[in-house]
């Protein structure tokens, strides 16, 4: 199996895949017809900033299971057409937030005390020493735009320089600003009270051309920091508010179109100081990108939960080993219910009782429906399963209860028509042992895997003697069974897990028989 790899990213990452037995390409600064053709057979495709992940790419990706960013921006591509192909997209969120917020620093202090151009003046013969009268970062105030990762970072690296901080992050609480010292204030009050401002928001179609000239009026006589995106501030109006002296400089590592081009307003620029998308270029930086990218390709194609997926509900790391468990469950659970119910479905409810309903959920939930979707969709995946449940008109309703029976946790999956119902109930007994405990309201204990009869019956003598004899006669060992009843003498479930699978004219043998009112086989071999 092929991963491209098309901007480049440390070894470390190139290794893991190696090792985990893939076919590694690299196709560093191929044009867009030879990445279409490279990307037909890949099942990963790796990206840093330098790559657009087009619909037009995906539509050529035929295999792609994955795109994994090793980074943080994705604003390279192209999401919802990747959530259309079932493509999980997957970034590297926590590797490199270090050294960004590093770079911004040292572009503070570069922008702040004209270490560049004093650098450039010396190399040239010049001891310039009389021209360069900088600004010191202590008692200032900052600004920070975006109050994420990277600038929750700057502020504590700031803070420790005895500045004085104020952010603009209207997705995030005062009491979580406050922790780290700063003061949430909206955007115009930043920019009037900071004497530097520095930029940490994605680049989205609300954050695009957030700082233009009205908002660099209102910073006069300060500095402009951005390391964050290209495309969030005007570059035009940036460059003239320097030039004109309205700023007194502005350090820039991302820019609306990279590479810059030679035209760019901002070069040339005297108290603009630029350097080219350096801010994760550190040894530590790039090896964490890489490897946790290749963990997440690795997971991906081996049908694994994928950490950081962005169009696919994630779960904290913290989190995850309780809930892991359960993913695998509600799949079967949901596949179960699916075959059993074969029909159309109109709700499908899962329901969480007990521990795990303490937890965040939407993972498991998208994987009960990617169990249910599995026969029909063969393309399904936890990124695609809720959009399909949305296109066959389903309504997907996740519910919580604090009981679970006698179990830890269970986890319930019932689907709705306006004719009937279905529900199978799955838990985990300790040591990771998925069971099935109710289906339809029987009680059972089943493994879910390999070949399963499912089978109601009249609960009567001799009806489980006479599916055995008719399993036996043809050949098939019953591994273990469970009988659940509703009362004597009234109607039965009992499930069978067999070693083999049972001919379509075994079924009908067993149908025919009047004390037998449905049987079914599920194959669950694949899980
Ligand atoms: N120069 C580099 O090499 C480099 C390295 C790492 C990250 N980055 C970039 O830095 C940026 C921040 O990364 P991060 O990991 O901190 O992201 P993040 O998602 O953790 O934080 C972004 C913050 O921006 C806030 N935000 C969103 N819209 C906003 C708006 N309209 N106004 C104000 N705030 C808004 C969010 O609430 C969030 O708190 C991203 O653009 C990322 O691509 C650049
Ligand atoms: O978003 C990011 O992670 C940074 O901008 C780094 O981008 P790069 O991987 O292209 O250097």
């Amino acid at each position: 199996m092929k991963v491209l790899v098309t901007d480049p990213i440390a070894d470390a990452g190139l290794d893991r895949l190696r090792e985990a037995g893939f076919d590694v390409e690299t196709a560093y600064e191929a044009d867009d017809e030879a990445l279409q053709t490279a990307v037909q057979d890949a099942v990963g495709l790796i990206v840093r900033s330098g790559t657009e992940v087009t619909a037009e790419l995906l539509e050529a990706a035929q295999e792609l299971v994955i795109v994994g960013r090793a980074g943080i921006g994705v604003d390279n591509i192209d999401i919802d057409a990747a959530t259309e192909h079932g493509v999980i997209v997957a970034n590297a969120p926590e590797g490199n937030v270090r050294a960004a917020a590093e770079h911004t620093v040292a572009m503070m202090f570069a922008t702040a005390r004209s270490i560049p151009q004093a650098h450039t003046r010396l190399n040239t013969g010049e001891w310039a020493k009389g021209e360069f009268l900088g600004t010191e970062l202590n008692n200032k105030t900052l600004g920070i735009v975006g109050l994420g990762r990277v600038g929750q970072e700057v502020a504590r690296r700031c803070g420790s320089l005895g500045m004085e901080l104020v952010a603009y992050d209207p997705y995030i609480g005062a009491d979580r600003a406050n922790a780290l010292g700063a003061e949430l204030a909206e955007l115009d009050t930043v920019l009037e009270r900071a004497d530097i401002v520095t930029v940490h928001t994605p680049l989205t179609p609300e954050t695009e051309g957030l700082i233009s000239e009205p908002e660099l009026a209102k910073l006069e006589g300060g500095y402009l920091v951005n390391c964050a995106r290209g495309g969030v501030v005007d570059e035009h109006a940036l460059a003239a508010a320097v030039e004109d002296g309205v700023l007194n400089g502005a350090a820039l590592d991302v820019f609306a179109d990279e590479p810059l081009s030679d035209d760019s307003p901002l070069l040339g620029v005297d108290n603009v100081v630029v350097t080219p998308h350096l801010g994760a270029s550190t040894e530590a930086a790039q090896e964490n990108v890489a490897t946790s990218t290749a963990d997440q390709i690795v997971a991906a194609v081996n049908d694994e939960p994928v950490m950081n997926a962005l169009n696919a509900p994630s779960v904290d790391a913290s989190a995850f080993p309780r809930v892991e468990p359960y993913i695998g469950l509600a799949e079967t659970a949901g596949r179960i219910a699916m075959e059993l119910f074969d029909a159309h479905v109109e709700e499908a409810h899962v329901e969480y009782a007990g521990d795990i309903a303490t937890e965040e959920i939407d993972i498991v939930t998208a994987s009960a429906l990617k169990g249910m979707f599995r026969q029909l969709e063969p393309q399904v995946n936890a990124v695609n399963a809720p959009s399909l449940a949305e296109q066959r008109g389903i309504d997907v309703v996740e519910s919580k209860a604090k009981q679970a029976e006698d179990f830890q946790s269970l986890v319930t999956v019932t689907l709705h028509n306006g004719d009937g119902e279905i529900s199978v109930s799955g838990t985990q007994f300790v040591g990771e042992n998925p069971r099935i405990v109710r289906i339809d309201g029987y009680r059972v204990d089943a493994i879910p895997h390999g070949h399963m009869l499912v089978a109601r019956n009249y609960d009567e003598p001799g009806v489980i003697g006479f599916i055995g004899t008719v399993l036996g006669d043809s050949g098939i060992n019953i591994a273990g069974m469970y009988n659940g009843r509703e009362t004597i003498g009234g109607e039965a479930l009992t499930v069978y897990s067999l070693d083999d699978e049972p001919a379509t004219d075994l079924i009908d043998t067993l149908e025919s028989d009047d004390r037998i009112i449905q049987a079914q086989y599920l194959s669950l071999n694949d899980r």
